[in-house]
């Protein structure tokens, strides 16, 4: 198999490996679950603006839409509204904790699979539907297929990317993501304009990236780590010659191997990631979703027509500025794509948080100083907070954006890598819900304050990075413990305590043992 001419050395090491076609493609194939997740935050915010649908299933807010002297930040405050967007958060977080142990007992590659089918079935039924029901039923379908991909799609890619390019490959998870909604806000726009049916194909042509993942996902291998882990050694040791691209590939094997022995000796994953060694990791990788979600950065994804609205903008505009918004996020996942392996995950965490916060803090006052009740924004005004919106964004999408789900996919040991991932997706469906289903009540309620809001969690979030934040750029997966979490100013007590736990219960054991005898 050719490798790519860039790739020639060991992941970090003196492991062989070239990223090969194989690997590159398998990895796109995969990410275009991200392609699928994307679609579905973009297109609910564009959807939930158009008056056809409002009149349809949300009467009462389409009519508070039209009332003249309704206060500009509570127009769209609904609950049932705001349950269309969340549902399929919901309905993610419950699947993803199916789809942790379908993903170890049946593969990464059925999980996938299973993924495309619910993205289809859920596509198709928003298309048809004719009553609330039958749109959240759609939503919930959604979700699952979310849990489920979302659960396999960054593992996926992390075990089948050499160490060295692991980062950028699993950004493009992230960036098709970006890509998603993107193209989610493009067709908003131009459907908006079909009546009175628009929606109806908006929330339809969900079902085309989940026939590309469908196709796409009988074609990708399986993962050796994955195929090791059920015992499918011969075959597991085929895949990585082919993804590898060399035949010396005896070492990372005998690594995998290594590991998944290590791994088959924790019979309960769940309770493992509990103790006291793993918790680190545990913490890590679901805080950085939680943080992911509290920048704010969904208030702009799901609600940016809608906020653009509040501040003035016609239909048309507001859409328009939505999908600048979104060219914005894409390009600047690239930025991390190339920048993640080579200055590492810190820099960039840190350098957002300072961007995002000045961003959130100057919109928040030019709300607060023009967006008085029924007012509308002076023209300036708007067009500069949309400018803070593409700075607030750019700075989000190369860091928090795809470094929430990079990080924790490297840093769990295979034994509860399933499990621990499982808690960072939740985290992020469960935070991503809560937003969802919150925001425009908090818009309604808080109104420009709730800029300050979450600009203060993105003071905590930088923090966090600056001070317990490990970098793990370039370290194999296998080596995280040894390399990163045992050195760590702060983390290594975790695992000397556990250590001398450990030590003196064998010497209690023994103990025992003796006095029996
Ligand atoms: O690009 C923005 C999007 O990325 C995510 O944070 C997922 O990583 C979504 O919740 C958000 O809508």
């Amino acid at each position: 198999m050719a490798g790519l001419s860039m790739a020639e050395s060991g992941g970090g090491r003196d492991l062989p490996s070239k990223l090969t076609w194989q690997v590159f493609i398998c990895c796109i194939i995969a990410a275009s679950g991200g392609l699928m997740f994307g679609y579905d935050i973009g297109i609910s915010g564009g959807v939930t603006s158009m008056d056809d649908f409002l009149e349809k299933f949300f009467p009462a807010v389409y009519l508070k839409k039209h009332e003249a002297r309704e206060d500009n930040y509570c127009k769209y405050d609904n609950q049932f509204l705001q349950l269309f967007t969340s549902s399929l958060y919901l309905a993610a977080i419950v699947s993803s904790f199916i789809a942790s142990f379908f993903c170890k007992k049946f593969g990464r590659k059925p999980t996938i699979q299973a993924a495309s089918i619910f993205f289809l079935a859920g596509a198709v039924l928003n298309a048809v539907s004719v009553k609330l029901g039958m749109l959240i039923a759609g939503r919930i379908c959604l979700g699952v297929g979310v849990g489920f991909g979302n659960q396999a799609v960054p593992l996926f890619i992390s075990e089948i990317a050499p160490a060295k390019y692991r980062g950028g490959l699993n950004i493009c998870f992230q960036f098709l993501i970006t890509i998603g909604i993107l193209i989610a806000n493009l067709i908003n726009y131009a459907t908006s304009k079909v009546h009175p049916y628009g929606w109806r194909i908006s929330l339809g042509c969900a079902a085309v990236p989940a026939i590309i993942l469908a196709i796409g996902s009988l074609v990708i291998v399986e993962t050796p780590a994955s195929l090791l882990e059920r015992g499918k050694n011969e075959e597991a040791l085929r895949v990585l010659r082919k993804i590898r691209g060399v035949d010396n590939v005896d070492k990372e094997y005998a690594e995998i191997l290594n590991a998944i022995e290590l791994a088959k000796q924790v019979k309960h994953p769940f309770r493992n990631l509990m103790s006291r060694s793993n918790r680190p990791q545990l913490i890590c990788g679901t805080v950085l979703q939680f943080f992911q979600q509290f920048t704010g950065i969904n208030v702009v994804m799901f609600y940016a027509p809608v906020l653009f609205q509040t501040m003035g903008y016609g239909s048309d505009g507001s859409l328009l500025s939505a999908v600048v918004t979104d060219l914005v996020n894409a390009v600047s996942t690239l930025v991390a794509v190339f920048l993640v392996d080579i200055i590492g995950r810190r820099v960039l965490l840190i350098e957002a948080c300072l961007q995002m916060l000045v961003a959130q803090s100057i919109m928040g006052r030019i709300l607060a100083v023009h967006l008085k009740s029924a007012n509308i924004m002076p023209k300036a005004s708007a067009k500069l907070v949309v400018i803070l919106v593409c700075v607030f964004v750019s700075g989000f999408a190369w860091s928090w954006g795809p470094l929430g789900w990079l990080i924790p996919s490297e840093i769990f040991p295979l034994e509860t890598r399933s499990a621990g991932f499982f808690f960072a997706v939740s985290m992020n469906m469960f935070c991503t819900f809560l937003v969802a289903q919150a925001f425009l009540t908090m818009l309604c309620h808080m109104r420009s304050g709730i800029f300050f809001f979450f600009a203060a969690w993105i003071v905590v979030m930088g923090i966090f990075a600056i001070f317990f934040l490990p970098e793990t750029k370039g370290i194999p997966i296998d080596e995280m413990n040894e390399r990163v979490w045992k050195k760590h100013w702060f983390w290594k007590r975790y695992h000397k305590d556990s250590y001398i736990n450990k030590r003196s219960q064998e010497i209690q054991d023994k103990s025992e043992e003796e006095s029996l005898e």
